[in-house]
């Protein structure tokens, strides 16, 4: 939104955003590490084992040097780290791990700004509240970003008063993924729990939901190498990208117990700066020319 409808982002976000990525990079490469020792891929040469004794010890909050960064690529690169990224699926590394990994020479260079595709791409846990406010065709619009993991959700009931929509964004790719929290627990049938929660709450009775189903783009490449059905048994419809993209709504929408209720979906990836414009402005059309009539604002 940031991107789209004001400015981009200061400088001085830009400098706060490449603290980020590289403490991504450094926490990225330590989750790799403590893996490919749970896999037993953990025999590295004396240069390896040096970088990874230099990892260990780097502070979090540090900028990683241009040498630095050739001695983490170094590692990225190893046989070991390769074989235990494979694996990625069965523990818990962000979605743009790769990435970053590609480009890591570009980023630790001295005079490195990151690219709007970077920001887009990073890992930013929110905490607290973010409020962004912007105008569009002469309407002001404030967006209030809460924090999606447990330990944020009791946080959110300070900003239920007085919304003109829910914004709902679920993961389609986290079907097959068990949630940072609770390893115990499916992300998607979580999402499905907290949806049913949110959109039966009495705060929301009135207020319509707008549903993105997003990471579309990772939920169409794992569909055919992990099948919906082994979360879902009633799910026959194979790897059929359609099929599974209009179940997966179904089963969010059946989650309303007050069949009226206005739910508008869609389906998104949010990291494709074009596809969030187009949505953007449907969800503008939505609250502009069907929201805010019915409740006789406009
Ligand atoms: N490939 C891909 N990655 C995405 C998409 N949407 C978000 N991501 C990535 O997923 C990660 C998490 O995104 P966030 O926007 O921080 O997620 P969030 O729901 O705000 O998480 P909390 O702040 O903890 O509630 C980031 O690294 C994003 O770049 C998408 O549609 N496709
Ligand atoms: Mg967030």
């Amino acid at each position: 939104m940031k991107i789209i409808h004001t400015r981009g982002f200061s400088k001085l976000e830009q400098v706060n955003y490449q603290r980020i990525i590289h403490a991504n990079l450094i926490s990225c490469m330590q989750i790799l590490i403590e893996e490919s020792k749970k896999l037993k891929l953990s025999k590295f040469n004396s240069e390896l084992k040096e970088i990874i004794k230099e990892i260990g010890m780097i502070d979090k909050e540090a900028t990683i040097t241009d040498g630095f960064g050739g001695k983490i690529q170094k590692l990225w690169e190893s046989e070991n780290i390769q074989k235990t990224y494979e694996k990625y699926e069965t523990y818990h590394l962000p979605d743009s791990t790769n990435y970053f990994f590609q480009k890591i020479d570009e980023i630790c260079q001295k005079d490195y700004v990151p690219t709007d595709e970077d920001i887009l791409l990073c890992r930013s846990q929110t905490t607290g509240v973010i409020q962004i406010q912007f105008e569009s065709h002469g309407h002001n619009f404030t967006i209030i970003d809460v924090g999606g993991q447990r330990n944020e959700r009791r946080k959110w009931i300070t900003h239920f008063e007085g919304v003109t929509a829910v914004l709902f964004v679920t993961s389609l790719s986290g079907y097959n993924q068990v949630l940072y929290e609770d390893e115990e627990v499916n992300r998607m049938e979580e999402s499905l729990t907290l949806f049913f929660e949110q959109c039966n709450s009495r705060w929301f009775n009135d207020v319509p939901f707008i549903l993105f189903l997003n990471k579309l783009d990772l939920f169409e490449k794992k569909l055919s190498v992990y099948p919906l059905k082994d979360l879902f048994q009633e799910y026959d419809g194979g790897d059929n990208l359609e099929n599974a993209k209009e179940f997966i709504k179904q089963k969010f929408l059946e989650k309303s117990k007050n069949k009226q209720k206005t739910i508008y979906t869609h389906f998104t990836t949010a990291t494709n700066t074009k596809n969030v414009k187009v949505v953007f402005a449907m969800v503008q059309d939505i609250i502009l020319n069907k929201m805010l009539p019915e409740i006789g604002y406009l």
